[in-house]
């Protein structure tokens, strides 16, 4: 097993990641205060690992399971209080502890129930995904969705701790494995050129599922998040570099109507377009965008916009993101390969310009 700490002073906490960690009930339990424990998983999620959980957890004073409905539209405020109603229900005080067991959209809507649960309770992720065990876990952002934009409702809570046990990742389907490959893909991008050079040759032992170089992608993607994560836990400045892709992104999840695009995959395409930008600029090599586009599709993720996206739809979408500031759109591009930087001058023209000749190459696959 792997041990890494994301340094956040009082809130600093461990990030476990290894193989069979629910043999050890010690893990967990060090990581639960009091006899309260509310497990939140989804329908898929539920049969496959929230058994050993349990068991892990041995008696309780009070253990409540929160089945949710699975899928990117269920990530929804009627969702996040079907939550807190059972919590209530259940009598659960605020020495509970909320123990997310799944992927993104568990962990996500676990913690911001966590978040807001008489002011706020502990919570500790259990991910179950490439995505969630590379990225969401990981630095305390956690949302639901809105008709009109991605995670437009949240709250920054930190978990206490993240146990990630790699063997979940077997059960994980192919296309769900590929959407968590793209959040890897950009640490690479962002801030380290030689994991992204790793990443060119380890691709396909990545998607044999190969232990060594998952683990090895895993740790790498959890220690860069944590560095930034410190640096900025609350995005004030450099963290915003992790949502290189998403505000093209984002609009493509919400244009598409959530769930049609997995958010991977439309980060994905997000990181093409922003690279495209970057090198339109002069600050990376034309030839990045073809080499960024071989590594995805190699990694069976979509590197063109859904077909029936115009450019005023991404405009409009883009306008709300939550990066924008005064008025202005910022955006992260690329000085170069392996750094990332914020900015507000990309002119409505560029982005047109940009935006029209992806349209000519939109994809039909997904
Ligand atoms: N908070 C953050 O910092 C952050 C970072 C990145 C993404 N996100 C959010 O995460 C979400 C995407 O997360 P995701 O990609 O994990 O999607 P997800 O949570 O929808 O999980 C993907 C699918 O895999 C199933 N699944 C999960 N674990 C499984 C397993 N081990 N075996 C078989 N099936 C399994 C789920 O039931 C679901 O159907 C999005 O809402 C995105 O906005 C948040
Ligand atoms: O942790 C972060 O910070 C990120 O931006 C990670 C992203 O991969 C993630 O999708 C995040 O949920 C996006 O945040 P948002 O603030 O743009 O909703
Ligand atoms: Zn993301």
């Amino acid at each position: 097993m792997h041990t890494l700490h994301v340094e956040l002073g009082a809130r600093s906490y461990p990030v476990y990641i290894g193989r069979d960690l629910f043999s050890d009930p010690e893990l967990l339990c060090r990581h639960i205060r009091g006899g309260q424990v509310a497990i939140v998983s989804n329908e898929t999620i539920a049969p496959l690992y929230v058994p050993r959980v349990r068991e892990a957890l041995g008696e309780r004073q009070l253990i409540t399971e929160i089945v949710l409905p699975d899928g990117e539209q269920y990530k929804t405020l009627h969702t996040f209080e079907h939550i807190l109603d059972r919590l209530l229900r259940d009598q659960h005080n605020r020495s509970t502890t909320v123990l997310a067991v799944g992927g993104g959209v568990v962990g996500d809507m676990a913690g911001f129930a966590a978040a807001c649960y008489q002011r706020g309770v502990d919570f500790v992720q259990v991910p179950t995904t490439l995505l969630a065990q590379v990225d969401s876990s990981v630095g305390g952002k956690t949302a639901v969705n809105h008709p009109l934009g991605k995670n437009m409702i949240g709250a920054f809570h930190q978990p206490t701790a993240v146990l990630i046990d790699t063997d979940t990742l077997h059960s994980l389907p192919p296309r769900e494995f590929a959407a968590g490959l793209a959040e890897v893909v950009k640490y690479g991008l962002i801030c380290d050129a030689g994991f992204y050079a790793w990443l060119q040759r380890a691709m396909p032992r990545l998607l044999a599922r190969e232990e060594a170089a998952l683990a090895e992608a895993i740790e790498r993607s959890c220690a860069l998040k944590a560095d930034v994560v410190a640096a900025d836990e609350r995005e004030g400045g450099v963290r915003a570099i992790l949502n290189f892709g998403h505000t093209f992104g984002h609009a493509i999840e919400t244009a598409q109507g959530y769930g049609n695009w997995l958010h991977g995959e439309a980060v994905a395409v997000g990181m093409v377009l922003a690279l495209r930008l970057s090198a339109q600029r002069g600050w990376v090599e034309p030839g990045a965008v073809g080499i960024l586009e071989e590594l995805l599709e190699s990694a069976r993720l979509p590197v063109n916009i859904p077909p029936d996206m115009p450019p005023s739809s991404f405009l409009d979408l883009m306008a709300r993101d939550k990066k924008v500031l005064d008025g202005r759109l910022r955006l992260v591009l690329l000085r170069a390969v392996g750094e990332a930087c914020v900015v507000d001058d990309v002119t409505t023209g560029e982005l047109e310009l940009l935006l029209r000749a992806a349209v000519g190459r939109a994809d039909t696959t997904c």
